[in-house]
């Protein structure tokens, strides 16, 4: 079986972040591992309260699993400061890890701040240049492109803006933000849309994570960048198109869309 391993905080109430992680690796035929960057307590209408973990830790954490269990792919999420992040770069470097997916999350749904401003620029110096692919949703490629993104042409501009500044494939999210569930994938051959359908459901807490993780857990297979971010489409449209409904602002979405849970037949 092939395996990755989620960098990220973990969400108390289960929609995004680690345990959203897990559940798409899960349900993506991978086995997922974990190593935990802070706690949130939040639930779907925000997060309350923030406990990092120290570098020491995340350090041990990481050391821990990857000298027994191999990671096939990386999806790195939620890391609030700079030095956490240091400590994820050295540790890519040192273990020559490989098939790294970076989701720059920033600013959560709900509207608290995931990251402080110091990091942003550690994030920009160590961590994006050992990527193979970062997924900034609009508001975070603004971040990282430095200008108002208001159109597809904007998303192309700063798409190979980035690619150029730091050297690793572009997955820039329309999401939510600005079109029908676009999405502009920026590498070297150029660039690719993927259209989306836009599925009316209000609840997509989660979404920049579970796309993440999917794609992780398809170059972890073996695809190609361009096979894992159709095939991460698909399962993030299937996990939206299944409507659940849970809390009482934005919910999480249906990760287990396409398993049964029955298991009354099997002996
Ligand atoms: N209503 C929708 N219908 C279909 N696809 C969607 C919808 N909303 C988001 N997506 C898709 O979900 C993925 C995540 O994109 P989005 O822009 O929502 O990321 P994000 O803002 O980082 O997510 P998060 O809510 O976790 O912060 C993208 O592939 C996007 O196109
Ligand atoms: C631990 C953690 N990681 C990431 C997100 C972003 O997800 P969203 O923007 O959907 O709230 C989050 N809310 N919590």
């Amino acid at each position: 079986m092939r395996t990755a391993l989620t960098i990220a905080g973990s969400d108390s109430c289960g929609g995004a972040g680690i345990q959203a992680d897990i559940k798409t690796m899960t349900a993506n035929g991978v086995y997922a591992m974990s190593a935990i960057t802070a706690l949130t307590a939040q639930n779907t209408t925000g997060v309350t309260g923030i406990m990092e973990v120290t570098p020491e830790f995340l350090k041990e954490q990481l050391e821990d699993v990857i000298t027994d269990i191999r990671p096939d792919a990386i999806k790195i999420g939620m890391v609030s400061s700079g030095k956490l992040i240091s400590v994820i770069a050295e540790t890519i470097t040192r273990f020559e890890l490989v098939n790294i997916v970076v989701d720059p999350v920033m600013i959560a749904t709900s509207g608290a701040r995931l990251i402080s401003k110091e990091a942003i620029e550690v994030l920009k110096e160590q961590l994006l240049p050992k990527a193979n692919i970062i997924t900034p949703n609009i508001p975070e490629a603004e971040v990282l492109a430095g200008f108002p993104i208001n159109s597809g042409e904007d998303m192309e501009k700063a798409a190979e803006l980035i690619y150029q500044n730091f050297h690793c494939n572009v997955l820039l999210k329309g999401g939510h933000q600005l079109n029908d569930a676009n999405d502009l994938l920026f590498t070297g051959e150029g660039k690719q849309w993927f259209k989306g359908k836009r599925i009316h459901n209000p609840n997509t807490h989660g979404t920049g994570c579970t796309l993440s993780s999917a794609i992780a857990s398809n170059l972890a297979k073996g695809y190609t960048m361009t096979e894992a971010v159709e095939y991460a489409k698909n399962y993030i449209s299937g996990a939206l198109a299944a409507m659940l409904d849970l809390g009482k602002g934005s919910g999480p979405m249906n990760h287990a869309f396409a398993i049964s849970g029955e298991y009354k037949e099997i002996k």
